[in-house]
C-alpha cells in the first residue's frame, strides 16, 4: 500500500473534498429534489467534470449555451463538476426577474465570493443585501452625470498622450508601423481610471512600469498546468481549495499585493489632502461619515480599502472593449472609413463634449459601433449566482419539463446555481436574428449611415424583449448593474474617436486574421497562435493619405 506520507497536501485535500462532496450531494439531493422544476439538458461528458471538460466551455461558452438552447429549450440544466448542476436561463422574462432579485435571493457563488474576497477584499463587488446597498449608495455620487462630465477631459488627455507617442513612432513611417495595440489600450484605461477614480497618475502611457499592469499581464500569459486546471475546477465546489498554492493563485496573490499597496498609498495621500470628489474622496467621506452622524453611508476601513476592485472594474473591461473595437474595425475597413468620415465631419472634427458623447444623435455611427462591440464582445460572459431561498421565476414562453409537462414558470430550489449567459443572449440568432454573429453597427441606427433612408438592419422584437441597457446584458441588470456604465461609455467613445480620426488600422496579415481568447483575469482577445494577449495592428496616420 502506498504510504500516506507520499501524498502531497493538495492530494489529501482533493480526496477529502471528494468524500465531503458525496456527503453534500446526497444531502442536497434529498433537500431539493422535490422543489425544482425538472429540466432537460445535455448529458454529462465525464462523471467528474460534467460538461466543463469541453475546452469551449471556458473560451466560448456563449456558443455552447446557444446550441443547448436549440436542443433543450429556453431553460435547461447542465452537469457541472462532481455531479453539480447549473440552471441556465435563456428566457428574457426569467432573466430580468433573476437580475431584479440579485443580492437578496440570488447571491455570488461560494467560489466567486472566496475569489473576490481573497484577491480584492470585501468591497462592493463582494457585498450582498444591506451591506451592498449601503456601499453602493456611498459610491453612487462618484458616477453621477455631474461628476462624469468633469472626467471627459481625463479621457481625452489619455488619448492625446497616446497620440504623442504614436506620432513619434510613426514620424518616419509614411506607410505606417506595426503597433501592439492591446498594451496601449491597457495603458489608456489604467491611467484614466487612476486619475479619474483615485487622483493617482500611474504614468503607464509614459512608460512607467506598474506592478498592477505587470500582475494583470502575467495572468494572461501564465501557462496553467493540468494540476492547476483540475484544482481550479474543483474549487468551484470546494472554494477553500482556492488556498492551495498554484502558479495561477500565486499570480493572483501578487496582483492583490500590488493593488492593495497602490490603493493604500492613494488612500493615505487622499486622507492627508482632505476632501476631493474622485471615487477615493467619496470613500474617505463615507469612512468618516460615522463621526458626522451620517451613519447610513458609513464604510469600514476594510470596506474602503476593498474598493480597489474599482481598478479592475474600470481597467480590464474598458481596455478589452477598446481592443475589440480596433479588431472589428480592422476586419471591416469600409466601416472604419464610415466612422472616420462621420467623426471628421461632425462639428468640423472637434472632439465631442460629455453631452454629445452620451447621446446617439450627434455621432450615430460612433454610438452604433460602440454598442455593436459591447453586444458581440461582452467582457463578462455570464452571471452565475446561487439561490439563497426557494424561488419562482416567470417565463416569457412555456417550456417542456423533463417529465413532459408544459410550464409557464420555473421553480428554483434553495441552493440551485443559476446562470444568465450574457454572451449567448447578446449573440443568439433566436434573439438577434440570422446575422446575430456578424459585426453590423447599422443595426443600432434608424437611418442608413449618411442617408435619410430607413436602415434595413433593425433590432428585432425578440431582442427588445431583453430588459437591460439597450437590450444588452453586457452591463448586467438589476441592483448590481454596472455602476461605471456611463464612465465606460464616455471613455470608450472619447478614446475611440481620437484614434479613428487620427489613424487607420489594419491587420498586417489581412482582415481574415483569426482571433482567439487568452485567459487573463477576464478573457482577452489575441491573434491566433500568439503567446499572450497580443493584437499587433499596422497603424498609419490619417494625415499621411
Ligand atoms: C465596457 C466596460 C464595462 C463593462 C462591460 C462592465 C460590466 C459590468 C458588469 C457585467 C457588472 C456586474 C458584475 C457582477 O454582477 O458580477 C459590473 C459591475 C460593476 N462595474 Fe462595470 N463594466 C464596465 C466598466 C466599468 C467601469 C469603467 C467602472 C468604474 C470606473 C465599473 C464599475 C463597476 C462597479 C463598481 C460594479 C459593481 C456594481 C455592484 O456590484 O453593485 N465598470 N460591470
Amino acid at each position: 500500500m502506498t504510504p500516506v506520507r507520499q501524498l502531497g497536501v493538495a492530494d489529501i485535500a482533493i480526496i477529502a473534498s471528494i468524500a465531503y462532496l458525496i456527503h453534500l450531494i446526497i444531502k442536497r439531493r434529498r433537500a431539493t429534489k422535490s422543489i425544482s422544476t425538472p429540466l432537460k439538458g445535455p448529458p454529462s461528458k465525464s462523471r467528474i467534470f460534467g460538461v466543463t471538460q469541453d475546452p469551449q466551455f471556458f473560451t466560448d461558452s456563449g456558443a455552447l449555451y446557444e446550441e443547448w438552447g436549440a436542443k433543450y429549450g429556453s431553460v435547461y440544466t447542465i452537469p457541472m463538476i462532481l455531479g453539480r448542476k447549473k440552471t441556465v436561463l435563456l428566457d428574457p422574462k426569467a432573466i430580468s426577474n433573476f437580475y431584479v432579485k440579485e443580492t437578496s435571493v440570488y447571491v455570488g457563488t461560494p467560489f466567486s465570493k472566496k475569489f473576490i474576497a481573497r484577491i480584492f477584499g470585501k468591497g462592493l463587488l463582494w457585498a450582498e443585501g444591506e451591506s451592498h446597498r449601503r456601499q453602493r449608495k456611498a459610491l453612487t455620487p462618484a458616477f453621477s452625470n455631474a461628476a462624469l462630465r468633469r472626467l471627459t477631459a481625463v479621457f481625452y488627455d489619455s488619448a492625446y498622450k497616446l497620440k504623442t507617442h504614436w506620432d513619434n513612432q510613426l514620424e518616419n513611417h509614411p506607410d505606417g508601423d506595426v503597433i501592439e495595440v492591446q498594451d496601449w489600450m491597457n495603458h489608456v484605461a489604467l491611467d484614466s481610471i487612476g486619475i479619474a477614480g483615485f487622483s493617482h497618475d500611474f504614468g503607464s502611457l509614459d512608460g512607467k512600469p506598474s506592478s498592477v499592469v505587470h500582475a494583470f499581464e502575467s495572468l494572461g500569459t501564465a501557462p496553467s498546468t493540468t494540476f492547476g486546471r483540475i484544482l481550479f475546477l474543483l474549487s468551484f465546489v470546494f472554494p477553500w481549495l482556492f488556498y492551495v498554492p498554484t502558479e495561477r493563485t500565486n499570480k493572483l496573490l501578487e496582483l492583490r499585493k500590488s493593488m492593495t499597496q497602490i490603493a493604500n498609498e492613494m488612500l493615505a495621500k487622499s486622507r492627508r489632502a482632505g476632501e476631493d470628489n474622485s471615487i477615493i474622496g467619496l470613500l474617505i467621506k463615507a469612512e468618516n461619515s460615522h463621526e458626522k452622524g451620517e451613519g447610513e453611508l458609513h464604510m469600514t476601513a476594510e470596506e474602503v480599502e476593498a474598493q480597489n476592485v474599482l481598478l479592475l472594474a474600470g481597467y480590464e473591461t474598458t481596455s478589452i472593449s477598446l481592443t475589440w473595437a480596433l479588431i472589428e474595425l480592422s476586419k471591416s475597413p469600409a466601416k472604419q472609413d464610415l466612422l472616420r468620415k462621420e467623426l471628421l465631419e461632425t462639428k468640423g472634427g472637434q472632439d465631442a463634449g460629455w453631452d454629445d458623447l452620451m447621446t446617439s444623435d450627434k455621432s450615430p455611427y460612433l454610438d452604433a459601433v460602440v454598442h455593436e462591440v459591447l453586444r458581440l464582445h461582452p467582457p463578462l460572459a455570464e452571471t452565475t449566482r446561487v439561490a439563497t431561498e426557494d424561488d419562482v421565476l416567470p417565463l416569457s414562453a412555456p417550456i417542456t419539463t423533463k417529465d413532459g409537462r408544459e410550464v409557464m414558470s420555473l421553480s428554483i430550489a434553495k441552493g440551485t446555481t443559476v446562470s444568465s449567459p450574457i454572451s449567448c443572449m447578446n449573440r443568439s440568432e433566436l434573439v438577434w436574428g440570422k446575422r446575430a454573429k456578424e459585426f453590423i453597427p447599422e443595426r443600432w441606427m434608424e437611418r442608413a449611415p449618411g442617408t435619410q433612408e430607413a436602415e434595413a438592419e433593425v433590432i428585432p422584437a425578440s431582442a427588445k424583449e431583453i430588459q437591460g441597457y439597450r437590450h444588452l446584458l453586457t452591463f448586467s441588470d438589476g441592483p448590481r448593474t454596472c455602476l461605471g456604465k456611463n464612465f465606460a461609455l464616455s471613455e470608450f467613445k472619447a478614446v475611440l474617436s481620437v484614434l479613428i480620426k487620427n489613424y487607420r488600422f489594419e491587420f498586417p496579415e489581412g482582415p481574415e486574421t483569426k482571433i482567439e481568447l487568452a485567459r487573463g483575469v477576464l478573457p482577452r482577445p489575441k491573434v491566433e497562435g500568439a503567446v499572450g494577449p497580443k493584437i499587433p495592428l499596422r497603424v498609419r496616420r490619417v494625415e499621411e493619405d
